[in-house]
């Protein structure tokens, strides 16, 4: 059973609070953009309100990604956010570290920083190893109990967040969850269910597609983005070397995956009718007889969006994944924005992925949905009926 925030005795406890506030990161070197932060706020206020003192446990990017920066000013930011004081420590387990948390007074908060400074946080860990890395001895006696807030990061088997619950008293943070209550339930969220994957991780999306059709989860499956393009190409259409570039650059497999998941389920996945392209700096849709074209396929076209309409408006579970096409280009956003409003006419709308959050945020879409969901990664792999390792690890 996994226990929520409820079951916590929280007045004076030390709190170790696994949260992703994994963000865009600005040229600046500054936070570009602060939906996970905000998303976070519910928890840490209410433990802080509760009287915890509540250590913040965190990554940012990967090491040598441009967005591998410490958490200075994700604290800074979270200190505006939330009704209670947050500071910032530069270390994570060190003794200054544990000294920072037994200083901390009831209700307030320090963010410890980003895990991934340590290698132990890149790799993967079964639980039993993950218990004796340095960051889960070194922190765990300075702790009373755990929260895992991370749902977007708890596909991952890092110590941060499968270690600690075998060393303390663990629990469920908000964010965590309204997610499992969500997409832990799709199984038996109201039918016709209809996936649309879109995007550009084809070979996740083929992967969900295949597990949802053959679990009996999904009444239908549209595609569109760059997988839209793979099926296309799966199913003999001449897209043109640009779209099959696009689609090869994602995933060598990602055409023959498609076929065979065409061979077994071809009554249940929809392809696009038409394309979108750039012709003279224009938008230029075509059907599927007017192609190849040289211009690769950047969105889905109008026909494509009205057929997918009709059937997501009829849905009783709408599940998006990723855009329908290049929506941060202003001429190729449109299959997006009338595909993702269709979806919110939908009895229950759903949509996970990161970039798809950004995109209907950029939309104005965001509140026509029942659940968006914080992770993309970790959403996929629920969305495919599967649970995740940092759910089984509070599960105790
Ligand atoms: N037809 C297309 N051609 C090229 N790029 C496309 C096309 N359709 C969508 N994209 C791109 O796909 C990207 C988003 O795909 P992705 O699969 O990463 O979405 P996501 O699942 O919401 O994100 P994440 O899981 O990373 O948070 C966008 O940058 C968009 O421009
Ligand atoms: O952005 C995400 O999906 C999570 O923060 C996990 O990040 P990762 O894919 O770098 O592990």
């Amino acid at each position: 059973m996994i226990r929520l925030l409820d079951d916590l005795d929280a007045e004076g406890a030390a709190v170790g609070v696994r949260v992703d506030i994994n963000s865009p990161i600005g040229e600046d070197g500054g936070l570009a953009d602060d939906a996970r932060l905000l998303a976070h706020v519910d928890t840490i206020s209410e433990l802080c309100r509760r009287g915890a003192r509540v250590a913040l446990l965190a990554h940012q990017g990967r090491p040598g990604g441009e967005d591998f920066t410490e958490l200075r000013a994700h604290a800074k930011r979270l200190d505006e956010l939330v009704d209670a004081p947050i500071e910032y420590c530069d270390s994570t387990f060190s003794s200054d570290a544990r000294a920072r948390i037994d200083a901390l007074d009831s209700g307030t908060a320090v963010l410890l920083e980003n895990t991934r400074f340590y290698s132990e946080e890149y790799m993967s860990f079964t639980p039993d190893d993950a218990v004796n890395t340095y960051l889960v001895c070194r922190l765990a006696p300075a702790l009373d109990a755990y929260v895992n807030d991370a749902f977007a990061t708890s596909h991952r088997r890092q110590p941060s967040i499968i270690g600690f619950p075998q060393r303390l008293p663990s629990f469920a943070g908000r964010v965590m969850e309204r997610e499992l209550d969500v997409l832990g339930n799709i199984a038996r969220s109201p039918e016709p269910r209809i996936y649309v994957l879109g995007g550009a991780k084809v070979d996740d999306s083929i992967d969900v597609a295949r597990s949802v059709l053959e679990r009996g989860l999904a009444d239908a499956v549209l595609t569109a983005g760059i997988v839209g393009n793979a099926f296309l190409l799966a199913d003999g259409v001449s897209l043109g070397a640009a779209s099959a570039a696009v689609v090869n650059e994602r995933s060598h497999d990602a055409v023959k995956n498609a076929g065979d998941l065409l061979d077994d389920f071809s009554h249940r996945i929809y392809m696009p009718r038409d394309v979108a392209i750039e012709r003279d700096g224009e938008r230029c849709e075509l059907d599927l007889e007017e192609l190849p074209s040289d211009s690769s396929a950047m969105d889905i076209g109008a026909r494509t969006v009205a057929t997918y309409a009709e059937i997501l408006e009829d849905a009783g579970t709408a599940i998006l994944n990723g855009p329908a096409g290049v929506f941060e280009d202003d001429r190729f956003e449109t299959g997006t924005l009338e595909l993702y409003k269709a979806a919110t006419r939908a009895e229950t709308s759903i949509v996970g992925g990161g970039d798809t959050a950004s995109a209907l945020r950029k939309l104005g879409l965001l509140d026509g949905f029942d659940h968006v969901s914080t992770g993309g990664g970790a959403a996929l792999q629920m969305l495919t009926g599967d649970t995740l390792v940092g759910v089984e690890a509070l599960d105790r």
